[in-house]
């Protein structure tokens, strides 16, 4: 077992197509654009440059975070070091909101409803059918999460209990055996983790965004509390401006 502090660092995929067109996304699997691609690439020399270097990966089953690993550690020239990926590090599940514009879902449900939905800590979206156009009940990267655990909506409280599991089982023990651990995830599984470390509280949680692309770093003590609490990012500035735009989606076009 070794000594703390232990290194984490977390990644929010790059930009997605549909960041970029503004859809609430959740477990559909939609690809990095161009600019997110840069934005990993930028996340691994950004690592590379601090000497962050992780020895381990873990990603969720969705290829925006999975690509966005891949391009970060051939930037920081670790791309062959073990990977590990979880649908516990998925996005959020949006439920029946998934393919549907942030812009356009404001105007017709209103600010309250709105947020409720997309930040609230115990509220849901509706659910989501099972074979419709944006579900993933045929999907069979998923065949093997047992019928009742399979997500067809989520609230944030649900991601901590889904996503908390895997964070003791697959990542924790990393830490405990020294390693630089890069986790690579999405804007509200992410949430789920930070809220964890810092001991945010249900209703502050709400205020919280993460910008894509910026690796964020923790040093833990030896009980996994943050010596850094809220994290450091490897590029405060950009950070700072990329966490106002994801806090006013919706408010676009
Ligand atoms: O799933 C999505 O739409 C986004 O990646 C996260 O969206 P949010 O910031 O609206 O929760």
């Amino acid at each position: 077992m070794a000594d703390a502090p232990y290194k984490l660092i977390l990644l929010r995929h790059g930009e997605s197509e549909w960041n970029a067109k503004n859809l609430f996304t959740g477990w559909v699997d939609v690809n990095l654009n161009e600019k997110g691609e840069k934005e990993a690439v930028r996340g691994g020399e950004l690592l590379k440059d601090a000497g962050l270097l992780p020895d381990v990966v873990h990603t969720s089953l969705q290829k925006r975070a999975i690509r966005t690993a891949q391009l970060a550690l051939e930037a920081a020239d670790r791309h062959w070091i073990p990977v590990h990926r979880s649908w516990r590090l998925n996005e959020r599940h949006y439920g029946a909101l998934q393919g549907k514009d942030k812009a356009q879902t404001l105007a017709e449900f209103g600010e309250e409803q709105f947020m409720l939905w997309r930040r609230s800590y115990d509220t849901p979206p509706p659910a989501l059918a099972d074979g419709t156009e944006f579900s993933q009940s045929d999907d069979p990267r998923y065949a093997s999460i047992p019928p009742e655990l399979r997500p067809r909506t989520e609230c944030l409280k649900d991601v901590v209990v889904r996503m908390l599991p895997y964070w003791y089982d697959g990542i924790v023990p990393d830490l405990l055996a020294g390693r630089t651990v890069l986790v690579a995830a999405h804007g509200n599984s992410l949430r789920a983790l930070v809220k964890h470390l810092d001991g945010i509280s249900d209703a502050d949680i709400a205020g919280l965004n993460i910008p894509t692309g910026i690796p964020l770093s923790y040093q833990l003590d030896a009980d996994f509390k943050p010596l850094n609490p809220g994290g450091t990012y490897l590029d405060p500035e950009a950070a700072a401006a990329a966490i106002e735009a994801v806090k006013n989606q919706g408010k676009k076009k």
